[in-house]
């Protein structure tokens, strides 16, 4: 049922203020038939753009998108089977849920009996059981959104395309939502592009995340990779936040790399497809959980400029240099020892935990 997406050299324009303006630049994606691929990227990178033109929303200004092979590019948004959620859930108010889930079938002519089922089916898919006489604004945002998801799945689409569906529920609610999103669509083995700008939200649902920034792909990787051998100093910034610190490569080795940082010497490993030669900038990418505070036996220290209590870790700024801080999470238990703002501390970084990226 579900299909292979490809995009290939997808390219959207608009004109602003008078100018073209390239909102998609040249986007190449492979998207397996069953995937859960997400896009992320701030605000305005073009992931909105990228969905709708695979929903047949908006038409390229170049390049073609394809399904299972054949070229989808000019074909009409309602024989493309596309299921569509959006962030407003757009329901309609004036329907009960049954009827809400039951349009698309009702527009496809079935039969009474069928529509019956396939919307029972549906709602029970969902978790939405008794609720099939309510209105809209007799639920909660959770639900509502639940009601939509249905009312898209009932159609039983070859590829469902999200758009931030989850931005209008509460914290708590989405981390539940998004888990329950990922079981259904295992479940049904359907191909789902999903579009956020969240990335703790991009991590956990996707098999493979695509990194967009004005306009093109920075990346695209699973979680992990994407997590522990970001491709640029974008990714690395954008994904889970990064200490970026200076450095001057000393010396090449089979494996890992020596770097001076602030006159200390460190081993770090080159980003991945990057190599480097002595003498060459490196920036490099230190992720904050990754550190480890110890009293100071060498010279890679600093001072305690803040410390910021967060329940179950303790994030603490330590000045290494006039000019770079480092941020360190450490996790918090009771048996945790509590470093006081003022006081000096050693710190250490597994060498694998430390990206050397070109500068
Ligand atoms: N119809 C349009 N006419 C002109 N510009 C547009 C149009 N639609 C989108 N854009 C511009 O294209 C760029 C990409 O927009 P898009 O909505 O795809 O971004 P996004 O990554 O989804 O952002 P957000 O997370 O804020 O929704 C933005 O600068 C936007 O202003």
């Amino acid at each position: 049922m579900s299909v292979r997406i490809s995009l290939v050299h997808l390219t959207k324009q608009f004109t602003k203020e008078q100018a073209i303006f390239t909102a998609v630049d040249d986007v190449n994606l492979e998207v397996t038939s069953g995937e859960l691929v997400t896009l992320l990227g701030p605000s305005g990178c073009g992931k909105t753009t990228t969905l709708r033109m695979i929903a047949g929303f908006e038409t390229p200004s170049n390049g073609s998108i394809l399904f299972d092979g054949s070229d989808v590019t000019s074909v009409m948004v309602n024989k493309r089977d596309i299921g569509f959620v959006f962030q407003s859930y757009a329901l309609f108010p004036h329907m009960n849920v049954f009827d809400n889930v039951a349009y698309g079938l009702r527009a496809r002519r079935l039969g009474p009996s069928e529509i019956s089922k396939t919307v029972e089916e549906s709602i029970e898919l969902v978790g939405l059981k008794k609720s099939n006489a309510l209105y809209p604004n007799q639920l909660s945002g959770g639900e509502q959104q639940r009601v939509a998801l249905a009312r898209v799945l009932a159609l039983k689409p070859r590829v469902l395309l999200m758009d931030e569906p989850l931005s209008n529920l509460d914290a708590k609610l989405r981390i539940h939502m998004r888990t329950e999103i990922r079981r259904l669509q295992k479940h049904l083995g359907v191909t789902c592009l999903y579009v956020t700008h969240d990335q703790k939200e991009a991590l956990t649902l996707a098999d493979r995340i695509v990194v967009m920034n004005k306009g093109h792909v920075e990346q695209v990787e699973t979680p992990f990779e994407l997590y522990a051998n970001p491709a640029s100093l974008f990714v690395a910034d954008f994904i889970g936040g990064a200490n970026v610190l200076q450095g001057i490569i000393e010396s090449v080795h089979s494996g890992y790399l020596e770097v001076s940082l602030n006159n200390v010497l460190i081993t770090a490993r080159a980003a991945a497809g990057q190599s480097f030669s002595p003498g060459d900038r490196a920036t490099l990418v230190i992720r904050p959980e990754s550190i480890s505070l110890h009293p100071v036996r060498d010279a890679l220290s600093g001072r305690i400029v803040t410390r910021t209590f967060v329940g179950d870790r303790i994030d603490y700024e330590i000045q290494l240099s006039a000019d770079s801080v480092l941020r360190a999470e450490i996790p918090y238990s009771y048996a945790t020892q509590v470093l006081e703002e003022g006081s000096e501390t050693g710190f250490t970084v597994n060498m694998m935990d430390i990206v050397a990226l070109r500068a």
